[in-house]
């Protein structure tokens, strides 16, 4: 995707009827960026995904999203697949809903579980994959389309800790082949460093973007990047952003 913006919501606010308004929240996305969002339980994370992928409607405030149709993907905490369906197929699904013949639409499948690692289990059923593998077919049906945002709502919260890494990895080898813009949600202060250009903690009480931690280094990142004393000094410095973010408003 060229330079320029992905997705920016402007002056955003939300309301329901038992809560505060989420907002008013600003946030841009630059195309290919990497974006983290932290923030408390309920501060507004995944309502903030909803509204970049066009699932949820802004009470106030604009969104825009420089985006052709059908180009965003989202990977929710559960891999959500189809239980009697192979992974190609469930892979294949969101090619088919758009009228790609199904011969072609199985074989891009097919290409997008192998570039996840799973090009020798294209028949498997979704009771056959461990919980990483179903999370690696959530992340191929995503990835598919070829989006240009990727909205990822804490993918990876299920799964043991090396499984993590590891996925986080497999993120950042498939975004440098495309490059597409990634929002990521985690709760997982080091998560985010580690795999964000830039980490937003949203205050508690509003779900407003407060501090935007910028983080150091390339991506992917080199090899034992985590000793690294810029990584855990970014760390530190999201972890009281974070902190500080969670004293209610006044
Ligand atoms: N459709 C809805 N109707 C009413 N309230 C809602 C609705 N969707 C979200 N909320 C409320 O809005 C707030 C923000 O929810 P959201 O899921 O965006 O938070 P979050 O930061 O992602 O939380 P968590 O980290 O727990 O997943 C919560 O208080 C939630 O109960």
């Amino acid at each position: 995707m060229a330079d320029g913006l992905a997705a920016s919501l402007s002056g955003v606010t939300v309301a329901w009827p038992d809560r505060a308004p989420i907002g008013p929240v600003d946030l841009t996305v630059t195309a290919g960026e990497i974006v983290a969002l932290v923030g408390a339980s309920g501060a507004g994370k995944s309502t903030i995904l909803r509204l970049l992928a066009d699932l949820e409607r802004p009470h106030d405030g604009a969104v825009v999203r420089q985006i052709i149709p059908g180009g965003t993907g989202f990977v929710f905490q559960s891999p959500t697949l189809m239980p009697w369906a192979d992974a190609v197929a469930n892979v294949a699904l969101p090619l088919e809903l758009t009228g790609v013949a199904r011969a072609q639409a199985y074989a891009r499948a097919a290409e997008a579980l192998a570039a996840v690692g799973l090009g020798d289990r294209l028949t498997a059923r979704p009771f056959q994959l461990s919980g990483g593998m179903a999370m690696r077919v959530s992340l191929a049906r995503a990835l598919v389309t070829r989006p240009d945002l990727l909205l990822l709502d804490e993918p990876f919260a299920a799964l043991d800790s090396i499984t993590r890494r590891g996925l986080v990895e497999d993120l950042h080898r498939l975004w440098s082949n495309t490059r597409p813009a990634i929002v990521f949600v985690t709760h997982d202060v080091e998560e985010a460093v580690y795999l964000a250009q830039r980490v937003v903690v949203l205050e508690a009480a509003t779900g407003r973007p407060g501090a935007a931690i910028p983080t150091p280094g390339p991506i992917p990142r080199p090899p034992h990047w985590r000793a690294d004393p810029s990584y855990r000094q970014t760390v530190e410095a999201v972890a009281e952003a974070l902190a500080a973010a969670m004293v209610p408003a006044a």
